[in-house]
């Protein structure tokens, strides 16, 4: 059996006297796409920001590849994991080329410096993104799914194992929505995300479940993803519908007091 790759143990973490997150345990294994759904509020970013070691838990333990992540040095989790926060800033003079080209800052030491290997990357991120062309625009002239997908380009610069992402799709149109999931479904490389949007949800392979800061639910979106679950987490009637252009189950959602 593999090692996980992400371990979540037991962890709890409260804001001024409240437990935001309450002893949520799970598994993320190599390769996985893990999907975190969840009421506002539930808990969602502060569980991500405790799984990249943004921030440490009161109690319980991440374990990344096995070791303690609060025992690890910040060089190599980076090397690991990337995390692509919900709406982050980047210094507003940096070019759009110099603010993807942060993400090999893992990758460079005084014996290993600046090279074509990291050019490369910097490309390759740009062009999965779709920001081809963009490399001299200044930061502050982007709009706010193009700053999207550039945060996106600099955490696949930096060429992890694993990518924890916030609601990666906020921001963008439908078009760049579909482009980003797709990419990301894609990507060789292990992913938890958060996501709003049930029909997205429904891509991944696995859903964890938040309510009020506690794991309600783990599984395969056919097993999480129930009408009476739908109702109790968020207050909806939800059916599922099936397209007859290719048999797959799409849902509709009614407010309760609709039906
Ligand atoms: N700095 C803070 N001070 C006080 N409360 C906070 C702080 N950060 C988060 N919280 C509270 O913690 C709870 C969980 O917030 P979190 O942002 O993790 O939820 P979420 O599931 O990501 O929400 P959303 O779907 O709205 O993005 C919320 O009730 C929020 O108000």
């Amino acid at each position: 059996m593999n090692v996980p790759i992400l371990q979540a143990r037991h962890l709890t973490r409260s804001i001024r006297g409240r437990a935001v997150v309450r002893d949520v345990s799970f598994e993320l294994h190599p390769g996985e796409n893990l999907g975190l759904i969840g009421p506002n509020g539930s808990g969602k970013s502060s569980l991500l920001r405790l799984l990249a070691g943004l921030q440490r838990p009161d109690s319980g333990e991440v374990m990344l590849k096995g070791d303690r992540l609060s025992r690890l040095p910040r060089r190599q989790i980076a090397r690991t994991l990337a995390f692509v926060a919900q709406s982050q800033e980047a210094s507003e003079r940096l070019t759009v080329r110099q603010s993807v080209a942060l993400g090999r800052t893992p990758w460079l030491t005084v014996l290993s410096p600046w090279g074509p290997a990291d050019e490369a990357a910097v490309q390759k991120a740009l062009s999965a993104v779709g920001l081809q062309g963009f490399e001299g625009r200044d930061w502050e002239s982007l709009s706010g799914g193009e700053r999207q997908r550039a945060h996106i380009a600099r955490a696949l610069a930096q060429e992890p194992e694993l990518m924890i992402l916030d609601e990666p799709s906020n921001h963008l149109d439908i078009h760049h929505q579909m482009a980003v999931l797709d990419l990301i479904a894609g990507l060789d490389v292990t992913t938890i995300l958060a996501v709003h949007d049930l029909n997205h949800a429904m891509r991944c392979d696995r859903i964890v479940c938040l309510l009020q800061g506690q794991l309600v639910a783990l599984g395969t979106p056919q097993d999480v993803l129930t009408p009476q679950l739908l109702r109790e987490v968020f207050q909806i009637h939800a059916r599922q519908l099936t397209d007859p252009r290719d048999g797959q189950l799409i849902w509709r959602f009614d407010s309760l007091e609709k039906v």
